[in-house]
């Protein structure tokens, strides 16, 4: 259920990642388009205009030179010069002769020009050309109309058609959707694109969406331009298209991303977290038996994760990571309020009861164990006194002048500590000397030696010996026979924990000992005290004992 739920979390916010590229790429198309569009339409006007000052100028060479070769009239060499200066500019179609009164006195052809102005004139920037618009006969088309003044009053004439001016000077105004006009300063128009279009500039000023003007500073014309967004989406595709690829290259990479990590599930140290904060470590306790007297004398708090779902998972699974990564501080503190609150008031009813809680190395680095001890229990019916703290000897302690510290702070409120493992690493002797420790717990690995003649079978009796001549008392792990009992009781040991006697046990059947053992009597003694069985204890109840009865399934471990 956790899991689909984080899945879920993840996919959702994968795709919003993942969409993220193609998204920008898409807002930055809208922008590029919105900037391109300004950039393109004002190019284009520039372009135009100086392509139309380009054939204004050179039509008022033509006008120059034939006002250099002394026409001035209508003579037959007049107008033969005039007709070969038509010929010589592509862009001229008409040159004329017009008198001081403004008539065309006679064209090219030795007609008397048709063409109608269409504006009132302008000059040039020099002053020395005059422009006007006219419209062509029979096609109404429009065009420009340069004058140039001689001495005499008289002007020589030139006429431009509009469309050879204005029209086709971007292969884009021939798709379509983008029109462009070549005006004179009074607004009439002198040519527009694409050909035929009669579009002024102020029918088009409040068109959508892209508009440029460029004005000439030589002559008193402007070209405005407008492209619509479809064609400057179009002209800008390929670029988008390559855009676009990537951003759903980036996109695809990011939810394969995605994926990978919904599949690999969240990392060990988070579930072991959201454990913690859900409270789903809990105390699970093995019964401690004093077995010289066969009474129960405390548990080992031995935590289990119990899940939402109801799996419980054992601590192999999970402690060693647990303590690589310093979560099994924050763990620690949350078992120990949770065994101060189950046992509380059993404890405070039995003061005779032990509780050995296990810590790990980075607990010996500094005194905040011992704070939170006594911020723990300090308030509860628990004694400091029933406490009791096992440092196992499989990890080397990083510092041991600190442990020591640490140690002799935990005895100093009460409490003893205890050697876990003792025989399996590589502190031994020194940490049972130089830590202080009050108690030794030998490990399964030796009881299981106990009737064998495995070479490690000498060492538990050399255990036993060296913690009893050091003044502390002997825990014997993981006794499961009761040949291991008997060898262990003649061998003087104080106490042991084991299948034999119970697993490790969930809270209420736990009490439910505590309260049985206390009920009947602790002890069952013949009244030598000789004959006494260890396990009496655990047989309270019928044939089978608690205990056992836990340890055969009901209440698993
Ligand atoms: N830092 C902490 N470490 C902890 C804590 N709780 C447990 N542990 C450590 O995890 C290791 C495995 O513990 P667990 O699976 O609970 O096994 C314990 C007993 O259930 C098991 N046991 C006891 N008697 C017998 C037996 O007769 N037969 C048999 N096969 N197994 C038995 O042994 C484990 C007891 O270990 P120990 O601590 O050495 O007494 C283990 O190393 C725990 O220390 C925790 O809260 N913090």
């Amino acid at each position: 259920m956790m899991l689909r739920r984080r899945r879920l979390a993840i996919g959702l916010i994968g795709l919003l990642c993942a969409a993220t590229p193609l998204i920008g790429v898409y807002l930055l198309g809208l922008w590029h388009i919105r900037t391109e569009g300004h950039e393109i339409a004002e190019m284009v006007a520039q372009r135009a205009i100086r392509r139309a000052e380009r054939i204004i100028g050179r039509s008022v060479v033509t006008l120059t030179e034939l006002e250099l070769l002394g026409v001035k009239g209508c003579s037959l060499r007049e107008l033969d010069m005039m007709r070969r200066s038509v010929y010589a500019n592509f862009a001229v179609k008409e040159v004329a002769v017009t008198g001081a009164d403004g008539t065309t006195l006679c064209n090219h052809t030795g007609d008397v020009a048709a063409i109608r102005p269409a504006s009132a004139p302008a000059d040039s920037a020099d002053g020395a050309i005059r422009l006007r618009t006219v419209l062509f006969p029979d096609t109404d088309s429009p065009g420009l109309m340069l004058s140039l003044r001689l001495a005499s009053g008289r002007a020589l004439d030139a006429v431009i058609p509009g469309e050879v001016i204005a029209t086709d000077i971007v292969p884009m105004a021939l798709r379509g959707g983008a029109y462009g006009a070549l005006v004179l300063n009074d607004g009439s128009v002198i040519g527009a694109m694409p050909a035929g279009t009669r579009l002024t500039p102020a029918a088009f000023a409040d068109q959508e969406p892209f508009t440029g003007r460029a004005a000439s500073d030589q002559f008193p014309i402007s070209f405005t331009f407008r492209v619509p967004t479809a064609l400057i989406w179009e002209e800008t595709r390929p670029l988008r298209e390559w855009a676009g690829l990537g951003g759903a290259l980036a996109s695809a990479i990011i939810a394969c991303g995605f994926a990978l990590i919904a599949r690999r599930g969240p990392s060990e140290s988070n579930l072991i977290r959201a454990g913690i904060e859900r409270g789903e470590f809990v105390p699970h306790y093995q019964p401690v038996v004093d077995i010289q007297r066969g009474r129960l004398v405390g548990c080992e708090v031995l935590i289990r994760w119990r899940r939402a779902d109801g799996t419980v998972s054992m601590p192999g699974a999970f402690i060693a990571h647990a303590e690589a990564t310093g979560l099994a501080l924050p763990m620690t503190l949350g078992l120990m309020r949770k065994v101060r609150d189950e046992l509380e008031a059993a404890y405070a009813a039995r003061p005779e009861l032990k509780l050995s809680i296990n810590l790990f190395d980075d607990h010996f680095e500094d005194l905040q164990i011992v704070e939170d001890v006594e911020t723990i229990f300090g308030r509860s019916r628990i004694r400091f006194d029933q406490l009791v703290f096992e440092v196992t000897e499989r990890q080397p302690l990083a510092d041991l002048e600190r442990a020591r510290l640490v140690i002799q702070r935990l005895q100093d409120l009460g409490a003893r500590v205890a050697l876990d493992d003792a025989g399996t690493g590589h502190g031994g002797l020194a940490y049972l000397q130089e830590l202080g420790m009050d108690v030794v717990k030998i490990d399964k690995l030796f009881i299981d030696t106990i009737g064998t003649d495995r070479i490690s079978a000498p060492v538990v009796d050399s255990l036993i010996k060296l913690a009893h001549d050091l003044g502390m008392e002997v825990i014997a792990e993981g006794v499961e026979r009761i040949d291991q009992l008997q060898y262990l009781r003649m061998r003087d040991v104080e106490a042991a924990q084991g299948h034999l006697f119970a697993p490790a046990l969930p809270g209420a059947t736990f009490l439910e000992l505590v309260r049985a053992t206390a009920e009947a009597g602790t002890v069952a003694e013949d009244t030598d005290g000789a004959a006494m069985d260890p396990l009496a204890a655990f047989r309270i109840g019928g044939e089978e004992g608690l205990g056992r009865r836990a340890s055969q399934g009901r209440t698993p471990s």
